[in-house]
């Protein structure tokens, strides 16, 4: 059963991130607020996969916080959040073998696993897939199952980078109907992507990121509609480079 007391919003102050003398993020304020939709655009190199490593808790900042309004456990923290990354990382074992160990990692007993596995595969249309071994999918079943492994706990907040790159559009639209389910049943998500017919159709909230700054967080439609900022406006006409 899912836990409905949610650690969101999630705030981020004054976030900087600095290597070798160079700002790779700053972020004078984010929130990403309880069940939206989020997407992060931005050119190559705008800091978007940095800043979902450093929200997960991957990367750790230079200065700044990034707090949840209603903080839990370090154990709690982590099972309630979780990332997916662009290149899935697969066990080689089964698919089935994959969930499996997912959630003994998560501190899940052996029946319980089982039963959420199945149940989770049998959801996201992966149950034919059951036995096959990981490595051999194809990269959209691949996605499948690296999404639905981190969403088998009905975590809080889901970060997914760029979850539909190099997949073709009928393997970009499963990716998007398995979002919208997570969504529906309360997954706060957070998303880097280029694909902007996603974003348009799939965004509550857009986060819009050039040379490692927020430039702008908005509404999706008004973003898309009438954008605050030169360099927004020029990205949505094709003309923003680095
Ligand atoms: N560990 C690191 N150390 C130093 N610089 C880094 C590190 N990780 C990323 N960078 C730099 O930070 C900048 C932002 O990288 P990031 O991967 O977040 O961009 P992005 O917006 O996700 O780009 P893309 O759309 O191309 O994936 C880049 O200039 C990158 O070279």
């Amino acid at each position: 059963m899912r836990d409905t007391t949610s650690l969101l919003p999630l705030i981020v102050r004054d976030l900087r991130l600095e290597r070798d003398g160079r700002v790779l993020l700053d972020v004078p304020i984010a929130r990403i607020q309880n069940r939206q939709r989020n997407v992060i655009l931005g050119p190559n190199g705008a800091g978007k996969s940095l800043f979902l490593k450093t929200c997960h808790g991957l990367v750790p900042p230079t200065s700044g916080s990034i707090e949840f309004t209603r903080p839990a456990s370090a154990a709690d923290n982590r099972r309630k959040q979780a990332m997916v990354f662009q290149k899935p990382v697969m066990l080689r074992r089964s698919v089935r073998a994959n969930f499996m160990h997912a959630l003994a990692m998560a501190g899940v007993g052996w029946r319980e696993r089982r039963r959420i596995a199945t149940e989770t595969m049998a959801q996201f249309g992966l149950s034919s897939l059951a036995d096959m071994p990981a490595r051999v999918l194809s990269g959209g079943e691949q996605q499948r199952l690296a999404i639905a492994r981190a969403a088998s706990l009905w975590p809080d907040l889901l970060f997914l980078d760029e979850p539909t790159s190099s997949l073709d559009p009928t393997a970009s639209r499963q990716i998007e109907d398995m979002l919208e389910i997570l969504h529906e049943r309360g997954v706060t998500l957070v998303l880097t992507t280029h694909d902007l017919g996603l974003a348009r159709r799939f965004a509550d909230v857009i986060l819009f990121f050039h040379n490692g700054r927020l430039v702008e967080e908005s509404n999706a439609e008004r973003f898309f509609t009438a954008p605050q900022t030169p360099e927004a406006k020029a990205f949505l006409e094709h003309r923003l480079f680095w």
